[in-house]
């Protein structure tokens, strides 16, 4: 494989609703897409990094600049051209390790070359990650409402779709009320979970052990990124099993947030630790310590929703990740919409991601494009 060049491509997708979280509302999605161009084939990856760095560090704008500058140029030289030719996306991650951080952008490249890799070889992503499945349960995500009633209205909604999962954004002053009124209204059958996006500290710990008298499946990091001893303080006062989200970015910090006691269960996101390679690797280290995965969301389009729909089959993710249907999001996503059937999506089975933009789609959003020759 020779890469030719790399096309930075933004596009700007309007949201269905507002989607309202622990670290603010949003109701537009600002995407950095990246086409990877070989001799024979291209290939796309998406970069997950949100406008503002509210999630994580990284932000859209940061990731396309470092892209530009740092990491697109290290793999342009001879000797990274030469690796990726005899060893393909394997050799991405060991090429960039040198650049520091920047994950969500290292994630988008990869995506993007092993996709032109696979293509041609007419390999899906789910073949080449090791999918055991040819289909998987679909969680939904809701956010923070302005009142119980309209979150009510929501939840049931989802569920009448088929979601495999209810997911709750909570925050200080918006917890137990919605959590208990769900259950009050929908029962304790339905598969419940909880994400603080880190909205919490440890001095909340009495206050969140309230929310083990409902029967959740987990609470997604309730404390800040860096604070892995603090989760490992709050999983002994917990009946509820913790979930580590923003603190888990490779396979290394997951082993060592599993052997602190920090989490028993962890959400993957590729794009959050690096890639799909890394995110299979988390996937092992998880396995081998007995602790749950699922893929995490945020809000892909088409294109990082296949990719993560083929990284869910893998056999260690045993519970529903935010793997929704595309119209969860978006009125017209730029791929063939990801359909739920039965509360399940299914895992592609065409050649690398097994999607392609749409390009009226893809051009209708498109706000910049950029192209870096190799
Ligand atoms: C589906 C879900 O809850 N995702 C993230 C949070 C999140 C929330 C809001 C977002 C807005 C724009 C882009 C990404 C976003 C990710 C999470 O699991 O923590
Ligand atoms: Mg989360």
């Amino acid at each position: 494989m020779k890469l030719r060049g790399i096309e930075l491509r933004r596009v700007s997708m309007p949201l269905v609703s507002p989607f309202r979280t622990s670290f603010g509302t949003q109701t537009e999605r600002d995407i950095l897409l990246i086409k990877a161009v070989t001799d024979d084939a291209e290939g796309w990856g998406e970069c997950v990094a949100l406008a503002d760095p509210l999630y994580s560090a990284e932000y859209v704008d940061s990731q396309q600049d470092v892209l530009r500058r740092f990491v697109l140029p290290r793999l342009a030289a001879h000797e990274s051209q030469a690796a990726l030719a005899r060893f393909g996306a394997a050799a991405v991650a060991g090429l960039l390790h040198a650049v520091k951080g920047h994950r969500m952008a290292k994630a988008a490249v990869e995506m993007a070359i092993l996709d032109a890799e696979l293509r041609p070889l007419g390999r899906s992503f789910g073949r080449e990650l090791g999918a055991v499945a040819d289909r998987v349960p679909s969680g939904v995500s809701v956010g923070i409402h302005d009142s119980i009633p309209q979150l009510l209205a929501a939840v049931e909604g989802y569920l009448d779709e088929g979601y495999a999962r209810i997911k709750l954004k909570i925050e200080p002053g918006w917890d137990l009320a919605p959590v208990a009124a769900v259950r009050d209204r929908f029962g304790g059958d339905v598969p419940l979970q909880v994400d603080a996006n880190t909205a919490y500290t440890l001095r909340d710990a009495r206050h969140l052990a309230k929310l083990d008298a409902y029967d959740l499946l987990l609470i997604e990091q309730p404390l800040e990124e860096e604070d892995v001893l603090g989760h490992a303080a709050l999983a002994r006062e917990l009946a509820t099993p913790i979930c580590l989200d923003e603190s888990v970015v490779s396979a290394q910090t997951a082993a060592a947030a599993i052997t602190l006691g920090a989490c028993q269960i962890i959400n993957i996101k590729p794009g959050r630790v690096g890639g799909y390679l890394e995110a299979r690797k988390i996937h092992d280290v998880a396995a081998a310590h007995g602790i749950a995965v699922w893929c995490g969301g945020m809000l892909e389009t088409g294109l990082g929703r296949s990719a993560n729909i083929a990284l869910s089959a893998l056999p260690g993710f045993t519970l529903p990740g935010d793997v929704s249907a595309s119209d969860r999001f978006y009125r017209t996503d730029i791929t063939e919409p990801i359909v739920l059937v039965d509360g399940h999506v299914p895992v592609p089975t065409g050649p690398g991601l097994g999607v392609t933009p749409v390009p009226e789609l893809l051009e209708r959003v498109t706000t910049s494009v950029e192209w870096i020759d190799f």
